[in-house]
Parts: C-alpha cells; structure tokens; sequence
C-alpha cells in the first residue's frame, strides 16, 4: 500500500488563505486583530519559531509585536509584560514563548495570561473548557492535528487513536480532541507497558514524544492514519560535519508502507502549529469584539 502524504504545508497555507479573506473584512470595519509574541532568551531555534511566527502574522494582515527580553529577566519583569499586554486593547492573542529560563516559573506566567488572550490555549481556564467540552482556546498543535486527521477522514468516531505523549501542550489537549470526535483514545508515555503493541492497535497514531524516530514501521496497524508532531534535529552524516537534518519521532519511509496516511516531518504538523495560532487571533479578536468567529476551516475529506 502506498500512503497518503498529508501535506500540512499546503493545508497551512490555505488555512492563512482563508484567516486573511476574514481579518481583511474586520479591516473593513476599522477591526485589525493584534498577536503578541514574548521570547525570553536567546535560543537560536526559538528565535526562528518567533521570527515565522511574526512572518505570518504580519501576511495575513495582523498586526505583530515581538517582544525580545534578555535571559536574564526576572519572573516580575515578564509578569509585568503580561499585564501590560493583558490591559492592551491592541492586543488580541498572546504567546508567551516556552520554555523560559530557569528562574521564570512557566506555570506561573501562563495563568497571568488573560484567557481570553490565551491563543495558545494552556491557560487552566481553556484546557478545563477543552476537558469539559465548552468553547475556548485549544492548543495549536493538537487543533492542527485534528485538522489533518479530518482532511483525510471525515467520520472518525469509533476509531482506536493511540497518543504517545502525555504533555499538557500536546498529548493531554490531542486526547481530549480525539475524546470529542467519539475516538476510542488510548493515551501512552514513557511508562507504557509494551507500547509497540499498544501502537498497533491504533486507527490513528499520533505521535508527540521528542524521540527521533522511535516509532518504527511495525507499529503500524495497515491503514493507520499517522500523525508525527515530533521536530527532532539529528546529525546529517551525508551533508558532512556539523550538519544538521529534522526528523520527526516516527520512522517515515518505513512507516508509510503500512499507513494509509501520514505526515511528514517537516512540512506536516509544524506549519499547522503556526496557522492554528492565526486562526486562535482570529476567533480572540472576533470574541473580544463582539463578532462572530467566519468559518476558516476546510470542509473535512469525506
Ligand atoms: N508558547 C509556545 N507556543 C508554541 O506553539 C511553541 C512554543 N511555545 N515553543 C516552541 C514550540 C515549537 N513550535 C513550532 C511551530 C512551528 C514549527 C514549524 O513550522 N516547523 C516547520 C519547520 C521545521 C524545521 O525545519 O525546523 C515544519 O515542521 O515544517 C515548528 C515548531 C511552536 N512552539
């Protein structure tokens, strides 16, 4: 069998098609939705993110503020940023960058962050409201996921999803998405017990784990429809000393023999992050505003 590759850039890039038809129209009425982007430190991988991220914001006619601190700022400054972001009318989504040095509590910043600013979604208020099934903000890369997994597959409730990863930013959020849809939702981690045979008895397969390439072709259930969320950089012999390649946490050639979908890494999950995080300003700015939210997402595939 050969898979479907399921292009994440193209769909991204309609996804941002679509956002900029809508932020042209509220432009129209003296609207313009503001995102602002906090990084804290000089992480040469963050600062790309950012940079993307502000790229695009900028594209489908948003307004972006960037805001570079130091390394070395303390959890008052930032929680300062915060609130100062937080009472700014300009400002409809805000995304602090993680992780945050060492003397920054994360936790702490991400509740001072206005949930309804919170576009990211990992403010306690809007994972609850995932959890509970009440409209808020979901986790960009979950939502994005969701998005490709209905662009192959309309009706996915009964489906046995296995999700490797157990985080608060992806695996919890991807879970309760999967939950929504009527899924059969397996979550697996570090802990799991025989996860290769855990995996294959997965409809879908989403993997979030950070470990280049660790699920292999024979976890996969012939016609599975696998997701990789996973952005690892390994050395890239080939190209020569120093070089680096990205690779996502499943072993794709050997994988997609078996998938009836898959995502490839890059260019599958990463650019969805980024336009889910667009779509999240949209709907803050159209709340915030009294609007209602236009409907940007693709129709699912039948
Ligand atoms: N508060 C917060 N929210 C985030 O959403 C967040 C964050 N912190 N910290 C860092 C991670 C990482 N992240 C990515 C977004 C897009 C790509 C992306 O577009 N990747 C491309 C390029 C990959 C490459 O070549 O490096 C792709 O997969 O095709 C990757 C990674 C968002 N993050």
């Amino acid at each position: 069998m050969s898979a479907t590759i399921i292009d994440g850039k193209a769909y991204a890039a309609g996804l941002r098609t679509r956002i900029a038809e809508a932020v042209a129209d509220m432009a129209r009425q003296g609207a313009t939705p503001g995102l602002a982007v906090v990084i804290v430190g000089e992480d040469p991988a963050s600062q790309i993110y950012v940079k993307n991220k502000a790229r695009q914001t900028v594209e489908v006619g948003m307004r972006s503020f960037e805001h570079v601190l130091p390394a070395s700022t303390s959890e008052a400054e930032l929680l300062g940023l915060v609130a100062q972001l937080n009472a700014d009318p300009a400002v409809d989504g805000i995304l602090v960058q993680l992780p945050l040095p060492k003397q920054i509590d994360a936790q702490k910043v991400i509740e001072a962050i206005d949930p309804a600013k919170d576009v990211d979604g990992f403010h306690p208020v809007n994972a609850g409201k995932l959890m509970t099934g009440v409209p808020g903000f979901v986790s960009c890369t979950p939502l994005g996921c969701l998005l490709l997994i209905q662009s192959v597959r309309k009706d996915i409730a009964g489906l046995d999803a296995v999700v490797i990863g157990r985080s608060n930013i992806v695996g919890k959020p991807m879970a309760q998405l999967l939950i929504g849809q009527s899924c059969t939702v397996t979550v697996a981690h570090s802990k799991t017990r025989d996860l290769p045979e855990v995996c294959r008895r997965a409809d879908i397969l989403v993997a979030a784990v950070g470990r280049p390439e660790m699920v292999r072709g024979d976890w996969v259930k012939p016609g599975a429809i696998v997701i990789d969320v996973g952005i690892n950089r390994v050395p890239n012999l080939a190209a020569g000393e120093g070089k680096t390649r990205v690779v996502g946490d499943v072993a794709y050639a050997e994988a997609a023999e078996r998938a009836s979908a898959i995502t490839p890494v890059p260019g599958g999950v990463g650019p969805m992050t980024i336009a889910c995080l667009l779509r999240n300003t949209l709907q803050a700015a159209c709340i915030r505003r009294g609007l209602p939210m236009p409907a940007v997402d693709f129709a699912p595939a039948a």
